[in-house]
């Protein structure tokens, strides 16, 4: 890691270095009292089987259409296995810093440990540490990356992949019936490799809440995102016409997003949703963020069945969409942008 970690800073207390700053912040936008965010529940058991509730489907597809994000309840993994989730990763950046080094992402790569990366000059740094593993398709892993302290790191990240996957394959047929489509339309276009990447962030407590982002406004280059937030810190926020709203906690639950290239699927039915992580002074949070990304050598386009004359088609064919995302990220632009119609 070329500069220091996110979290030395933050045990260091010395004054915050300029390029974690938000030069136009204005003293107090990011922590202001925003709004609670009414955010969907969505019961999983009962969008499950193809004899699924028709109500729990449109409650779905509502969601999805309107914030573009759910919480997902009774989805099948045990509380006290998330939990197991949330120790395993606080544990490990709890780690001394010489032991996380031996995980650095390497320069030019993505995977591994470490802070934001610099693309660009005069780039405002995420104040978040993270770590970045491809975990399937399992011959992608690269286990060099993986930590063996705590001992039951990798374990608990297989399980964990494991349960996330079915999960997801349980949403997408649901988000496809919801369309009155055929159950594996999203999937098919995904390809049988399709990608999952967990990206554990740690964003430390933070002496500058009012004017740093643990991350900054985004929406994700995935098809969708299973994000595992920490039980006691709030810091995620969503986008909606122009309001940021706070997620609110719910220890069991998952948060589900549609990511860009669900979005572009469904002609833009379903919205990936703009989000941001905010900091806080006392405090430091953990979240894990699973990532489903089509195989980058699938052409991802609108499937059929969603175009017609009252809905034209809005977006092109993309590949490989992860590969120009970050520089559209770091300049706060929406790379989706750049496959609209
Ligand atoms: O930490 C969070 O709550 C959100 C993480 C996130 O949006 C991401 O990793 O893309
Ligand atoms: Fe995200």
């Amino acid at each position: 890691m070329g500069a220091k970690s996110v979290q030395e800073l933050s045990m260091n207390g010395q004054e915050l270095p300029q390029n974690y700053i938000y030069k136009d912040s204005d003293g107090g936008i990011f922590d202001a009292s925003l709004p609670i965010m009414e955010i969907p529940i969505i019961d999983i058991a009962l969008i499950t089987s193809p004899s699924s509730s028709k109500e729990e489907l449109e409650k779905l597809r509502s969601a999805l259409s309107f914030w573009g994000c759910f919480q997902a309840m009774n989805h099948g993994i045990e509380k006290t296995f998330l939990d197991k989730v949330r120790e395993v990763t606080k544990q490990f950046f709890a780690l001394p810093q010489e032991k996380k080094l031996k995980y650095t992402r390497e320069d030019g790569g993505i995977e591994g440990y470490g802070n934001d990366m610099i693309v660009l000059e005069n780039q405002t740094l995420d104040w978040t540490d993270r770590l970045y593993l491809t975990v399937s398709p399992k011959d992608q892993r690269q286990l060099k990356y993986w930590p063996e302290n705590p001992e039951t790191f990798r374990e608990i990240l297989h399980q964990y992949t494991e349960k996330t996957e079915v999960m997801i394959e349980v949403i997408f047929k649901a988000m496809a019936r919801s369309l009155s489509l055929d159950e594996n339309s999203f999937l098919d276009m995904c390809g049988e490799r399709a990608t999952l990447v967990a990206r554990f962030n740690l964003y430390p407590p933070c002496p500058r809440p009012d004017a740093t982002l643990g991350l900054k406004p985004h929406a994700d280059g995935s098809a969708l995102t299973i994000l595992l937030q920490d039980k006691e810190v709030e810091g995620l926020q969503f986008l909606k016409d122009n309001q940021w709203y706070r997620v609110p906690i719910i220890p069991e639950a998952l948060v589900v997003n549609v990511g860009d290239q669900a979005e572009i699927m469904s002609n833009g039915i379903f919205k990936s949703p703009m989000h941001r992580v905010v900091t806080n002074r006392e405090r430091e949070r953990i979240s894990l963020a699973m990532f489903f990304t089509p195989n980058s050598d699938r052409e991802i386009e609108t499937v059929n069945g969603l175009v017609d004359e009252t809905r034209p088609i809005l977006y092109k064919k993309v590949k490989d969409y992860c590969s120009f995302y970050f520089q559209y990220y770091q300049r706060g632009l929406r790379p989706i942008e750049a496959a609209m119609i």
